[in-house]
């Protein structure tokens, strides 16, 4: 699906305009499961909608297969939506919720039952054919909505946030679930959610959405490691963020970027332009910061927090600016480490990112 120019302006009560999706571009591949990840009013959701045909595009093009499909109306369109609501209704069976757009589309009546039988295989639920929505746990009806939209064969399934009525257990459950689905059917899924865990577990490629347009599209991998901007860097995981002094060296090929480090030293990091001011923003995961001698000595400072959570110990150490620096320590644990002791950070210098604050959003 390619996504061309997209423009969505709404005009609020408050006769402010919002700028809902803001000239995007994009290219959805067929077979992909793609995640639109972004905080509460980024436009994710929007753009769902645009391309269900639930809201009109102001601008821009949306293709599918090679035909142009924003001009069609809904149910012309080859996609269909789950939502986080299942609307499921409530006086048929499952069977007959599955059946139901099949029979709305006039399919002869075999094809319709052999449809069902797969579908409620496909989601297993077979033996729960005859029982009503009510009968029902959340995640049994999700699965019946899930079956409904399959049914119809769509080339793309949209999903809004559907998990985001189910609790943490069951949530995790029907995520693995979902993944099955789509690898089964091979059909195009789009989820949108707002939950990054999701979206790194569940994604062959994410979006991660700021004010109305995609700021980086990439595998989970990428964007967890190579963040484009502060917002991902932030909006994906836990990071630091420390603002060093940076000067370019070299030239051509060899243009690096001399950052200082809070602990004095310098590191040669790949060229990206600093700020007038010359600085960059360094950003660095907790987990990639450790107590033990490492390729680089980032900073030092007194050890000012120290929580035990399991599976690992979230440390904060305090740096003599008053930055604060997270750590999260693998077990085992080093006993001899104590709130209020002078301590060192290391890591490696493929772990540092320099962020060009030109590419920061406000967060
Ligand atoms: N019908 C509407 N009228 C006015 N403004 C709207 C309308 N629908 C959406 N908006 C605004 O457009 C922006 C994008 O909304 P959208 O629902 O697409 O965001 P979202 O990322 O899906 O957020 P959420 O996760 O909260 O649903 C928001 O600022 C929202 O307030």
């Amino acid at each position: 699906m390619v996504i061309a120019g997209a423009r969505k302006t709404f005009i609020t009560p408050e006769k402010t305009y919002v700028n809902a999706i803001d000239d995007v571009s994009f290219t959805i591949r067929q077979g992909e499961f793609f995640v639109m990840l972004g905080p509460s009013g980024c436009g994710k959701t929007t753009l769902l909608r645009s391309i269900a045909g639930l809201d009109t595009l102001d601008g821009g093009e949306i293709h599918l297969g090679g035909l142009r499909i924003d001009l069609l109306a809904p149910h012309e369109r080859p996609v269909n939506t789950v939502f986080q609501s299942y609307a499921l209704f409530p006086h048929l069976t499952v069977a007959q919720n599955i059946a139901f757009g099949l029979e709305m589309e006039r399919k002869p009546k075999a094809e319709i039952a052999r449809r069902v039988t797969e579908m409620l295989d496909l989601v297993r639920l077979s033996e729960m054919a005859n029982r009503k929505p009510d009968q029902l746990s959340g995640g049994q009806q999700q699965r019946v909505a899930l079956a409904r939209a399959l049914a119809k064969q769509p080339k793309v399934l949209l999903l809004d946030e559907p998990l985001a009525a189910l609790d943490l257990k069951l949530r995790r459950g029907m995520q693995a679930e979902l993944k099955r689905l789509q690898r089964a059917t091979g059909i195009t899924f789009v989820f949108v959610t707002h939950d990054q865990d999701e979206a790194l577990s569940m994604g062959d490629r994410v979006a991660v959405f700021n004010e109305g347009r995609p700021e980086q599209i990439g595998t989970p991998e990428e964007i967890y490691e190579q963040p484009v901007s502060r917002f991902v860097a932030d909006f994906v995981g836990e990071t630091n963020f420390v603002v060093a002094p940076a000067t370019r060296v070299g030239a051509g090929a060899d243009e690096r970027l001399e950052v200082l480090l809070p602990s004095g030293d310098s590191v040669y990091l790949s060229s990206v332009v600093p700020t007038p001011d010359g600085t960059v923003t360094l950003a660095i995961r907790p987990e990639r910061l450790t107590f033990s001698p490492r390729e680089v000595h980032f900073a030092a400072g007194v050890l000012a927090k120290l929580v035990y959570m399991g599976t690992d110990l979230r440390c904060s150490v305090e740096l003599a600016d008053g930055t604060e620096i997270a750590i999260r320590v693998p077990p085992p644990f080093d006993v001899d480490i104590l709130p209020g002791a002078e301590v060192a950070l290391y890591t490696d210098v493929t772990s540092l990112r320099a962020l060009i604050p030109e590419t920061q959003s406000a967060s």
